[in-house]
């Protein structure tokens, strides 16, 4: 197995209080992505996985432990190299702006223009591949305050995918789109994993989906966080009482929620 490209070593993630200690919501967190892998990251409601997110890519100080991307510790990275090493999908509103959607994704090459900010034929291409990857090329001369919800999150898609980086993370990216979309979303991710060599890390609640083409998983817990081989955690029974609702349960089989009549 080769190293991985990002590694946490007994992470503690939360938001230091005023009083003076710190509001923990997971700790002892020892995960790691790899090239070539599609990770999934699940959990309920408010279980912390936007705060790892956002944690492991240098958008929140973490509270102890460490994070390495390239066996380096990540606080030592500078801005402008870790733009090139991992690109960010989060669910924060964009400002309003007039940019249209071409204009925004180009904004994902930002790392690689030079002095006078100009984009060289490979930034171009970057961006029309990027377009078609996520099927908006009938957005492309949209303008963004005009699009809807699920065309906004393929755009923000769009431009991790133009930023071309080695690790992409994103924080519920299946959210706003309809099932068509959705799938092709998993799909597209899965194969920027497996054919362009990407490490991959996405929030869902989506959880049929994200067992269904994620080749690791992360769940968070109250008790306890794990990460493992899709098909290890179903036979693990890690799924079996994930919500605490006696009418829903997972079946193992069919790789899948049940709810079952009341
Ligand atoms: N700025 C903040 N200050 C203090 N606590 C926060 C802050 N932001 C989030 N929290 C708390 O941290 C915990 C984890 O929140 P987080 O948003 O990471 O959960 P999540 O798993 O992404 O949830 P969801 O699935 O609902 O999006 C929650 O209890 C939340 O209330």
């Amino acid at each position: 197995m080769s190293t991985p490209i990002l590694k946490t070593e007994n992470l503690s993630i939360g938001y230091p209080q005023k009083k003076g200690n710190n509001k923990v919501v997971q700790q002892q967190l020892n995960v790691e992505l790899n090239k070539g892998s599609l990770t999934s990251l699940l959990g309920i409601n408010g279980i912390g996985k936007s705060t790892l997110l956002r944690s492991i890519s240098s958008n929140q100080d973490i509270l102890d432990g460490k994070v390495y991307v390239n066996s380096k510790e990540l606080k030592s990275y500078n801005k402008a190299t870790l733009a090139t090493l991992i690109s960010i999908v989060l669910t924060e509103k964009i400002p309003v702006s007039d940019l249209t959607v071409r204009e925004l994704i180009q904004i994902g090459r930002t790392p690689y223009l030079n002095s006078y900010s100009t984009l060289s034929e490979e930034d171009s291409a970057q961006v029309d591949r990027a377009i078609l990857l996520t099927e908006i090329t009938e957005l492309a001369d949209r303008h963004i305050n005009q699009l809807s919800d699920g065309q906004l999150q393929r755009v923000l898609i769009a431009r991790a995918i133009a930023q071309d980086t080695p690790i992409i993370i994103l924080d519920e990216p299946s959210n706003h789109l309809d099932l068509h979309h959705k799938v092709a979303l998993f799909k597209l991710l899965q194969r920027l994993a497996h054919e362009e060599n990407k490490a991959i890390l996405f929030s869902s609640h989506d959880m049929d989906l994200a067992i269904a083409f994620s080749d690791d998983i992360i769940v968070l817990k109250k008790e306890y966080n794990t990460q493992n081989k899709t098909n290890s955690l179903i036979s693990q029974g890690v799924f079996d009482n994930f919500f605490e609702d006696e009418n829903l349960t997972f079946n193992r089989e069919q790789k899948r929620f049940i709810l079952s009549s009341q």
